[in-house]
């Protein structure tokens, strides 16, 4: 079978490496010329994914009509570029799996309304769970959800892209999939952030407890399931990215931790950290939606440049309150 990728990022170049396990053949639309041919040419993609021997059935392109023949077709696109890309893709009711993680920021959408509003006809699910782009490459062992509507299309789908390291556990619940994803990043610039500036492991736990309660907040009142948020796109992912400087987004955090300026920091990245984008998105959709998200609040102000210790400061003189709620 063929299956297509969408980006030639990190994540999209492990996808495509792990999909042609199964004698699977790839098409990854890769939009820099040098990683197209660094792909075909010496079979590696130089640039996100150093280091990774990529399988001769991985063909890199930079015709998106040639991948959209095929289904499924992975989404792997940074979050705020999918529009962009997604609207030169033809429709051809291909199934879609996003993989990204991410609000758009302007219109505070999922990424499975943009996917629905740019290619039409096509049936769509999300991707989502703590998955290290370098380790899924290297075939180490991997859970993921995989969120339709459709409960049928989710288990055909997981059918599709299972490979004996990696493992889909299907869901209806796509914006429950989505919202996990999503949060966890920005949580993950809070937890690097007190790796940084030195608070402690105990700051740590207690930044990843009331920051999953916060996510659960927000999703409840978005309309996922809390089984979703306490599963692998939720808390699984949370806790993978609050571990560990192999996250761009846990660095980034450390780097702010550490009084460094958001715009230096990233500045020097080819590399994305989606939180950073999100964060912004998340604090407008939650004042909508009325619910209160604090670590949220806390890392846009340190992206705005304000200052470490005023910051926390902040949120550890908030007045008391119970805890599950
Ligand atoms: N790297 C990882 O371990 C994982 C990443 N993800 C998600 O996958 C998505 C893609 O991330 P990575 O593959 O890690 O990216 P990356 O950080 O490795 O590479 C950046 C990507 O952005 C693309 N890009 C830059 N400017 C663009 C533009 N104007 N239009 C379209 N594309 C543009 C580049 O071509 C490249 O593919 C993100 O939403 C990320 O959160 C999800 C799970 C794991
Ligand atoms: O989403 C990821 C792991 O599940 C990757 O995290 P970072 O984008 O923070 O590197």
């Amino acid at each position: 079978m063929t299956i297509g990728i969408v980006g030639g990022g990190a994540w999209g170049t492990a996808l495509a490496q792990t999909m042609t396990g199964n004698d699977s053949d790839v098409r990854l639309w890769v939009r820099e010329p040098e990683v197209i041919e660094s792909i075909n040419e010496r079979h590696e993609n130089a640039v996100y994914l150093p280091g990774v021997k990529l399988s001769e059935h991985v063909r890199a392109t930079d015709d998106l009509a040639w991948v959209a023949e095929v289904s499924p077709v992975l989404v792997v696109t940074p979050a705020q570029h999918m529009r962009s890309v997604l609207s030169n893709m033809p429709g051809k009711g291909q199934a879609l799996i996003l993989c990204s993680k991410g609000i758009e920021a302007g219109s505070q959408k999922f990424l499975h309304h943009v996917a629905a509003e740019t290619v039409s006809h096509s049936p769509i699910a999300v991707l989502s769970g703590p998955t290290f782009a370098h380790e899924v490459a290297q075939g180490l062992p991997t859970a993921v959800t995989l969120a339709a509507e459709n409960m049928e299309l989710a288990q055909e789908l997981a059918a599709v892209i299972a490979r004996p390291a990696l493992r889909p556990y299907v869901s209806s619940d796509v914006v429950g999939a989505e919202i996990g994803g999503a949060v966890k990043n920005v949580l993950a610039i809070a937890c690097g952030v007190v790796d940084g500036a030195g608070l402690g492991q105990n700051a740590r736990a207690a930044l990843i407890a009331r920051g999953f309660a916060e996510m659960t907040r927000y999703g409840l009142a978005r309309g996922a399931k809390a089984e979703t948020l306490a599963g692998l796109s939720g808390l699984g992912d949370l806790v993978l990215t609050c571990s560990s400087t192999s996250s761009r987004n846990f660095s980034l955090g450390v780097a702010l931790g550490r009084g460094g300026s958001a715009d230096a920091i990233m500045a020097d990245r080819k590399t994305v950290a989606e939180g950073a984008f999100t964060a912004p998105v998340l604090r407008e959709s939650a004042e909508e939606a009325g619910v209160d998200m604090p670590v949220t609040q806390a890392v846009c102000a340190l992206l705005d440049g304000a200052d470490v210790g005023d910051v926390i400061d902040g949120l550890l003189n908030r007045p008391l309150r119970e805890e599950g709620v």
